[in-house]
């Protein structure tokens, strides 16, 4: 398996490059050429590019151009000659990687490569990941992930649905705790019966005692499960009837602080702990294209190109957030609205009207799910009259009715 396309018409120096990319333990297949590189430029390439620009016949931009348009996700990192800023310039509008100066430093090239194979090797598993995903199960079609702990997590949630105790899930704020219970729960023989979700603050024992009730035959998650008062902990459903998931976003150690000592043991039998986004990267450019797509299909925008480099700088970043942090990131960018976090100045694809509808068709679509569907609980929360609220709609095409839960 080749890490490197390496393409570059001068003997001496393309056998010094090689050699610096073998002494990193990468594999290297050389071309002296753009006609000797472009049978190789294909959708599935396992390596990444490294190109010189100025060769003579077709030169680094065609090569650039070719490898894009055999796959507009392989990284291709060009060589130019030293301080040609206007080349740079271009060769990263043409969506290049990354652009280095010959000489090249060793250290650099290698760490760009790194870079850059890390990328690509996340790309290829997640397309794989799409065509396993399709007639999945519910852990393949709703958790999505190509990181080794994703993968582990998704085979965990199925070992975990298959047993009938009480279920732990934790894991950062945002990092799905709530997802996987789902999850957990539809991969269990109980799937055909109810999922009710409770959180615990503000949860009363009449409230309890109702949702315990409604889950009969399926299951009771309490999320925050840290927060539920003494009192309701003796509450909780017995094993039998109902089985009881509990997600907190509190490292189960300090459970033991607010939770009676039976029931923390009753939750500590079958645990599952789901990695923050930031220590599995490989998974960070499938959700954000996940959350593009939804997010552009929801304002009815076109889907915007997602460069190499960004997917390379949004993996670099430390998500406090977690998955939720990155879907919110994902709606930004589907709308060309700055981003908030790293302080740039955002995309301007859409003109400011496109932008503002696509924000107000957003918050309509949020405050009717929020809402349940009920128009006018929605338009007086937006502080609409009804007749305005109504037009608006109309005007989105979107139907009340589509977000009605009952
Ligand atoms: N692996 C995943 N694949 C797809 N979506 C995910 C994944 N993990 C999390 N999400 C999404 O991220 C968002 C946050 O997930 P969720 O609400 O389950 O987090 P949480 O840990 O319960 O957060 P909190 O406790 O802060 O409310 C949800 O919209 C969820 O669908």
């Amino acid at each position: 398996m080749t890490d490197v396309l390496l393409v570059e018409d001068d003997l001496s120096v393309r056998e010094a490059l090689s050699q610096t990319l073998e002494l990193a333990d990468l594999t290297v297949a050389t071309a002296g050429s753009f006609v000797a590189a472009q049978p190789r430029l294909t959708r599935d390439l396992a390596g990444v590019v490294v190109s010189d620009i100025r060769m003579p016949g077709r030169d680094g931009f065609h090569l650039l151009a070719q490898a894009r348009a055999a796959d507009p996700d392989l990284p291709v990192i060009l060589l130019t000659g030293e301080g040609d800023v206007p080349t740079a310039v271009r060769g990263m509008s043409e969506g290049a990687f990354a652009f280095l100066e010959k000489p090249c430093d060793p250290e650099e090239l290698v760490a760009t490569v790194r870079q850059a194979l890390a990328l690509r090797r996340a790309t290829l598993a997640a397309r794989r990941e799409r065509g396993a995903a399709d007639g999945g199960d519910a852990a393949a079609r709703m958790l999505r992930g190509v990181s080794p702990q994703s993968r582990a997590m998704r085979d965990r949630a199925r070992a975990v649905a298959r047993g009938s105790g009480a279920v732990l899930v934790h894991g950062e704020p945002g990092s799905g705790t709530s997802k996987v219970v789902e999850v957990i729960h539809l991969l269990s023989p109980r799937a055909t019966g109810p999922f009710v979700k409770r959180s615990a603050p503000g949860l009363d024992a009449d409230a309890l005692a109702e949702a315990i009730q409604l889950a009969e035959g399926g299951s009771l998650l309490i999320d925050h499960i840290d927060a539920l008062s003494p009192t309701l902990q003796h509450r909780l459903p017995e094993d039998g009837e109902v089985r009881l998931l509990a997600a907190t976003n509190l490292d189960p150690v300090a459970l033991t602080d607010t939770l009676d000592a039976e029931l923390f043991y009753r939750l500590d039998g079958l645990r599952l702990h789901i990695p923050p986004l930031r220590d599995r990267p490989g998974d960070i450019p499938v959700l954000f294209r996940h959350y593009l797509h939804l997010a552009c299909e929801q304002a009815d925008l076109p889907v915007p190109d997602v460069p190499p480099d960004m997917q390379a700088r949004l993996m670099a970043r430390p998500w406090p957030g977690n998955a939720r942090g990155l879907m919110n990131h994902a709606m930004r960018y589907a709308m060309g609205l700055p981003d908030a976090e790293s302080g740039d100045g955002g995309t301007t694809r859409a003109g400011l009207a496109d932008r503002m509808r696509a924000v107000e068709r957003s918050i309509l679509i949020e405050t009717l799910t929020r809402h349940r569907g009920q128009a006018t609980l929605a338009a007086q929360d937006l502080e609409l009259p009804r007749k305005t609220f109504y037009d608006k709609l109309a005007r989105h095409g979107v139907k009340p009715e589509d977000y009605r839960r009952d």
